[in-house]
């Protein structure tokens, strides 16, 4: 069986209780560390805290591994109880749905044990969850990269007066492109897009006056932990927002409703 048990988004004490009782009865326990991370991070001492609580070895799974040889893991479901954990909830990065075919198709038995996500969590801003037009992922812009396709998406949103969630690339364990070139992989050190990353990149490619650098937006960090923190004010303004260790996502807001704008008042600059 292949539990695949999400542990929310502040610590490893976020855990449920199931997620707990199949972690504890599993031969073999992975972590998936790409798609996000935990408040504590992924330091060794991080790490060693959820080993600590659910008193399991924990293997983690990179990037690399996921794409490449998560077969193996499967192979290993197939005949034992195997664990994959997700930061948040399995569900909230596409990622985990490609394994839950692959493992069908393997034959292999799943269970999924959900969890808080951050595409619910977000709810504490006060704009509704239903008042949300598609989310966004804004990767990083290189010198020879700067994919814009996020940008029509938020256009279709805010013609509807949609709320626009973004999503902030995370880079870990990316191997270099002279190395890739090179044939022998050097990886970039961890990197996690903030609120001010995410806001300069966005008024870069602004050409259709979706938003500006008026426009009301929120900017979250460590959402789900005991430090979190939320700011609301117009765009340009949260430019100067130190929001601190990762990660970070953003709101463009749309169209408000009286009681969205009274829970809006509490976070504002
Ligand atoms: C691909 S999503 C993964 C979502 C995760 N599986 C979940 O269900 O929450 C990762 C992105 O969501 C945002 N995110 C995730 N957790 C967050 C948190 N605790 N605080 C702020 N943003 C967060 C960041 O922008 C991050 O790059």
């Amino acid at each position: 069986m292949l539990y695949i048990v999400g542990l929310g988004l502040g610590d490893e004490r976020d855990i449920t209780v199931r997620g707990l009782d199949a972690v504890r009865s599993c031969s073999k326990i992975y972590m998936e560390a790409y798609t996000s991370l935990l408040s504590l991070g992924l330091d060794p001492a991080a790490l060693a805290n959820l080993e600590k609580l659910y008193g399991k070895e924990i293997t983690v799974a990179d990037r690399e591994m996921v794409e490449e040889r998560v077969d193996q893991v499967l192979l290993e479901a197939a005949d034992a109880d195997v664990a994959f954990l997700v930061v948040g909830d399995p569900f909230g990065a596409t990622t985990h749905t490609d394994l839950v075919v692959r493992a069908k198709k393997m034959g292999v038995q799943v269970k999924v044990i959900h969890n808080a996500s951050v595409m619910n969590a977000i709810g504490v801003c006060g704009l509704q969850l239903y008042r949300y037009g598609e989310t966004i992922s804004i990767p990083f812009f290189t010198e020879e990269w700067r994919p814009d396709s996020f940008y029509k998406k938020i256009v279709n949103n805010s013609q509807l007066g949609l709320h626009t969630l973004c999503l902030l690339d995370i880079r870990v364990k990316e191997p270099t492109w002279e190395s890739l070139a090179r044939g022998k992989k050097v990886y970039e050190p961890p990197r996690f897009m903030t609120v001010n990353t995410a806001i300069s990149q966005l008024l870069e490619v602004e050409e259709e006056r979706a938003y500006g650098k008026d426009t009301l937006c929120i900017g979250v960090a460590r959402l789900g932990s005991d430090d979190q923190k939320i700011v609301a004010g117009p765009m340009e303004k949260l430019l100067d927002v130190d929001f601190g260790p990762p990660l970070h996502c953003l709101i463009i807001v749309g169209e408000t409703h009286p009681l969205e704008e009274e829970m809006l008042e509490f976070y504002k600059m």
